[in-house]
């Protein structure tokens, strides 16, 4: 074998009575393309032994000298096995094993007082060679004679590691390559067009074998591929499948590999080789129907994509990397018949270099396959969560106000009619423009929500219509406005009577089907979006104080839904009390909750001026403080109208503007409480949150957001009382 480096490796089967002379010359059969080599430098020669036939190392007056094992030699010298050879600068491993054929080549470290490459200073103390003049030493006697078959393989072999890119640009060292050879590069670069464009890993498949086929006609060619399956059966022993493809010429028969050879190639990190000489060594081929070996040259290379390390792995990702780099996908097998020319170490490289975008290329097929198969997945996941959703989105009630609600929503879902939804703030406006988009034609379309009274005018424009970078300060890139994203799907305009006039106008003429154009820009987009808006002012009273437009009422208010506030749905505040009970109470883990009868009535009671967001946050805190353990036996736990805190009313609200504008608590109807004062209703609440800490008091401070000193005084002080 013959080393370059540690990148490619030529071995050469030596093989009869030939005298096997290296040098620069190309009349050479090994030949080094090196100034430091003599045109005729060395000769591998056979010779017979007391101990048997042995091949022996001449030095042939060379300028530069011959080494074994770092020592030059100054007479014949019998090579033994795994002996390493220097000559001209190149290294050369000796050796009768195939399966040491397939690993990279392992340098000697040089042992000092060495003759450098170029024969200067060159040393022989002529004590550990074997040569020729002296006794036989016969350490190649236990090699593999048994088979009558112990000529050393000369095969070339190749680190399949980012070859792809350097390919052609290294020189051959080691032979005078067929000038037929040079024109590969462009079998290579259209299969690496080809490849690019292959939707399949058939497809890749024949593309590589088409190319190989161009590279090396006249070759019988298999193609084999791995899945996991096979990998783990050939690891173990078992022989290869059939080849997935396979190229046979008139005249010729694809046969396997033998099996001594592939094991080495299914190692890690095992490199391609060419085996030449062939003829007749069953290590190397697979004997024909007439039980002969009519093979003149191989190529046997391992399939592996380069796998480019980013550094920032962790330590599992690394190791699967490895592992992923060490086991082969599949193998290139190409042979020459029997009086055909041999396959040369150019032909070598361009197979491993197909090999390589080959993997690469079924590497990505791979990718897109498994990233189509995920991208499915989530659709699937998206369209069950969508539904989900849909079911979930039902505005609860039975009472009449919220059936005509339910109503409108199925008729105008449907069609694909700007919507006004008015209503007083909590009522579920947004609840009933979602319902609206769920049950619609654009279900499946975006839904986006966008609170007017939440920004600035500018502010809100750049939201509705985009801007483009550079225009305002701090618009330092482009942005899609809500319009944009919401195309094919449904906008929700919250809070329509807060948007300036200025704005009101250029939304009209969307809503009319004109084009926009982002802030700063000056190009004209188009949308598909449904608008429904919402309002808990009162639109035409705006519109005669002039501060909505008229124009854009009428646009808007095709169709009105008017959501009523929780105090006239009747049953339906229990009803929705007692969903969000079991929601809450689910989802917080609490066990079986219900409330008792008095806190049904207090909640009936109750005036609700923060309409269902309020109820929500009301039962929200009763769950939260409700016993931890609470369901852990099975037993329902009874929410009483204390457990109810229904606090401080912000904001008036028609029903109870009164009550609330005075400040006063809300449930100053519920008559519950009406003779507590401000010290027992605080230590009940004290008590119910001691209780349900176990007593802990510093939890229960905690929670009530008070320090534990200041409990501990408030406990003694109602001791006291
Ligand atoms: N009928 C209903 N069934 C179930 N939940 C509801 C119902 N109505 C409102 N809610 C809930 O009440 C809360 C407030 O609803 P939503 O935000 O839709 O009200 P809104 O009228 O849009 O409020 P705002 O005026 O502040 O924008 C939400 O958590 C919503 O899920």
């Amino acid at each position: 074998m013959v080393h370059r480096g540690m990148r490619w490796t030529d071995v050469i089967r030596l093989s009869g009575d030939m005298r096997w002379t290296i040098g620069r010359s190309s009349s050479n059969p090994i030949v080094l393309r090196s100034a430091q080599s003599s045109r005729q430098h060395a000769e591998i020669r056979p010779a017979i032994t007391p101990d048997g036939p042995v091949w022996a190392i001449v030095d042939l007056n060379s300028r530069n000298g011959v080494q074994v094992n770092s020592r030059r030699i100054k007479a014949p010298t019998v090579l033994k096995e795994a002996d390493q050879l220097q000559i001209a600068g190149f290294e050369l491993t000796f050796t009768r094993n195939p399966a040491t054929l397939t690993r990279p080549p392992v340098r000697l470290p040089s042992v000092p007082g060495a003759a450098s490459p170029n024969g200067s200073g060159a040393v022989d103390d002529g004590a550990t060679q074997d040569n020729l003049g002296g006794d036989w030493q016969s350490d190649c006697s236990d090699d593999d004679g048994d088979n009558g078959e112990s000529e050393v393989d000369v095969v070339s072999q190749i680190m399949s590691s980012g070859l792809a890119g350097r390919i052609n640009r290294e020189p051959n060292p080691t032979r005078v390559e067929n000038s037929s050879d040079s024109d590969a590069v462009d079998p290579l670069l259209a299969m690496a067009f080809a490849l690019g464009r292959a939707e399949s890993i058939e497809e890749c498949g024949e593309t590589l074998m088409q190319t190989l086929e161009d590279l090396m006609p006249g070759s019988t060619i298999g193609l084999y591929l791995f899945d996991a399956e096979q990998k783990a059966a050939l690891l173990e022993g078992a022989g290869l499948a059939p080849p997935r493809l396979v190229r046979q010429p008139a005249g010729t028969r694809y046969r396997r590999p033998p099996t001594p050879l592939i094991q080495p190639i299914l190692q890690p990190q095992s490199a391609a080789i060419l085996a030449r000489n062939v003829l007749g060594d069953r290590r190397l081929a697979t004997e024909n129907t007439a039980g002969e070996i009519d093979v003149e040259s191989i190529i046997l290379a391992p399939l592996r994509p380069v796998v480019s390390e980013r550094g920032d792995e962790a330590p599992a990702e690394r190791n699967a990397l490895l592992r992923e780099k060490s086991l082969p996908v599949g193998l290139v097998h190409v042979t020459t018949p029997a009086g055909k020319p041999a396959l040369t170490a150019n032909q070598l490289r361009n197979v491993v270099a197909a090999g390589e975008i080959f993997c690469q290329a079924i590497r990505s097929i791979h990718r897109e396959a498994s990233l189509t198969r995920s991208l499915k997945k989530s659709e699937a996941v998206i369209s069950r969560l969508r539904r989900q959703l849909a079911g979930r989105i039902q505005i609860l009630g039975n009472s009449e106000p919220i059936r005509l609600v339910q109503q409108q929503i199925a008729q105008v879902a449907p069609t694909p009619s700007v919507v006004l939804v008015r209503g007083e703030s909590g009522v579920g406006k947004e609840l009933v423009a979602s319902a609206i988009h769920h049950a619609g034609p654009r279900r499946d379309g975006p839904l986006v929500c966008l609170n007017c009274a939440a920004l600035s005018k500018d502010l809100l424009e750049s939201e509705l219509f985009g801007h483009e970078e550079g225009a305002f300060t701090g618009a330092t890139q482009q942005k899609r406005g809500k319009f944009e994203v919401a195309s094919g799907g449904t906008l929700m305009l919250d809070e329509i009577g807060e948007m300036s006039l200025d704005l009101q106008a250029k939304l009209l003429r969307v809503l009319e089907g004109h084009p926009f154009e982002r802030v700063g820009g000056q190009s004209p987009i188009q949308t598909d979006v449904r608008v429904v808006a919402a309002t808990h002012r009162d639109l035409r009273a705006m519109v005669e104080q002039k501060t909505f437009r008229e124009d854009l009422f009428y646009r808007l208010n095709v169709v009105e839904i008017l959501v009523p506030p929780l105090r006239e749905r009747g049953r339906d505040v229990i009803l929705l009390a007692n969903h969000f009970l079991h929601s809450f109470a689910e989802s917080m883990a609490r066990g079986r909750l219900k409330f008792t009868s008095l806190a049904e009535k207090k909640l009936q009671r109750h005036r609700w001026p923060g309409n269902v967001r309020e109820l929500r946050n009301v039962i929200e805190r009763a769950v939260v403080m409700s016993p931890m353990d609470a369901g852990g036996d099975g037993n329902v736990i009874e929410l009483d109208a204390d457990d109810l805190l229904i606090t401080l009313v912000a904001g008036p609200s028609k029903g109870n503007a009164s009550k609330a504008s005075s400040g006063k608590v809300s449930e100053a109807d519920d008559s519950d409480d009406l003779e507590l004062s401000l010290a027992e209703l605080e230590m009940r609440h004290i008590r119910r949150v001691l209780e349900s800490t176990g007593g802990n008091k510093s939890r229960a401070s905690m929670i009530l957001g008070i320090e534990r000193s200041t409990l501990d005084r408030k406990l003694k002080k109602a001791q006291k009382d």
